[in-house]
């Protein structure tokens, strides 16, 4: 369904942008249908810009994003079947805009035949579906709803389409632990119907919650992913022992130079750097970033 091949992705920075900083470097993974795929790294990893690309609010700069086999296009057919979510709900609604307005939207954009009644009847049970009141939600401004209120009302605004991906981008990281567990479960019973997720996160925990598999991030490359069992369970890789690990010196930056004694995966990696350490478990040397300095 979604195959990211040799992605990279550099951004144009300095006054006349003649300088240039790769966000993403060399990824490639796949999302087949149903399956949660966690993306976790940390804070400038490239997650976002990962997900911003599949969403075609990036360009990508070399490499390629296909879905069913066809590059990502924006626009209405590709935003049928993709929808992004992202962490802050507020920024994803128009402030003087009712929810009713919401749905209209997609009404009228990709539904312009169907009667009003059926259309109503729609949305309602899209707002059941994700366990909202549709007389406590329709007929609101965005800020009389709660965070938890504008996720749910965004997830059901998707299910109105024919959506098989969706790309979550720290959808749950502004909301309380309880609403939280709420969107999570949410997204594990829309999983059980058949739809994808890409869930962006930095926190592992949840990305542990619901994956089935994971991709761990660092400085724009992949360095570890697998069935998030494999991964959190045997992790390969130091950076990824050193997530996991939750040491209090995670906040340091991970110190690219340091000899690793003994990487059985140095000088093996092929695509991206990537060796198989055992079936669908992927590593990187952990020496790579200092290998592949100029
Ligand atoms: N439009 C841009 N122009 C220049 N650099 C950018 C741009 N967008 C992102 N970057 C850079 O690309 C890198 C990856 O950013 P990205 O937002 O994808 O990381 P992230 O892993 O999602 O981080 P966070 O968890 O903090 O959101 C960062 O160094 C960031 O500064």
């Amino acid at each position: 369904m979604l195959k990211l091949d040799d992605v990279t992705k550099e951004f144009r920075i300095g006054a006349f942008g003649g300088k240039s900083v790769a966000a993403v470097r060399n990824v490639s993974f796949e999302v087949v249908p149903g399956e949660v795929v966690s993306l976790i790294g940390e804070s400038g990893s490239g997650k976002s810009t990962i997900g911003r690309m599949i969403l075609g609010l990036n360009p990508v700069t070399r490499g390629s994003i296909t879905f069913d086999g066809l590059p990502v296009r924006a626009g209405k057919e590709y935003y049928r079947h993709i929808q992004g979510i992202f962490q802050d709900p507020f920024s994803s609604f128009n402030p003087v805009f009712k929810a009713d307005r919401v749905f209209a939207m997609i009404k009228d954009t990709y539904y312009p035949d169907v009667a009003e009644a059926e259309w109503a009847r729609r949305v309602a049970v899209a707002l059941r579906d994700v366990r909202l009141n549709p007389d406590q939600v329709l007929g609101k401004y965005p800020h009389q709803l709660s965070g938890g209120q504008l996720q749910r009302l965004l997830i059901a605004r998707a299910l109105l389409l024919d959506i098989r991906l969706l790309v979550a981008d720290e959808i749950t990281s502004m909301l309380d632990a309880s609403t939280r567990i709420d969107v999570l479960n949410l997204l594990a019973e829309l999983k059980a119907r058949g739809l994808a997720v890409l869930y962006i996160t930095h926190d592992l925990s949840l990305g542990n919650y619901l994956a089935e598999r994971t991709v761990v991030l660092r400085g724009g490359r992949v360095v570890e992913m697998g069935p998030t069992e494999r991964v959190f369970g045997d992790p390969l890789h130091p950076y990824t022992r050193e997530l996991l690990s939750a040491v209090p010196r995670l906040h340091e930056p991970w110190d690219d130079a340091a000899p690793v004694d003994t990487c059985p995966y140095h000088e093996r990696g092929g695509s991206g750097g990537l060796v198989e350490a055992e079936p669908g478990h992927h590593v990187a040397c952990a020496e790579l970033q200092r290998c592949l300095r100029p």
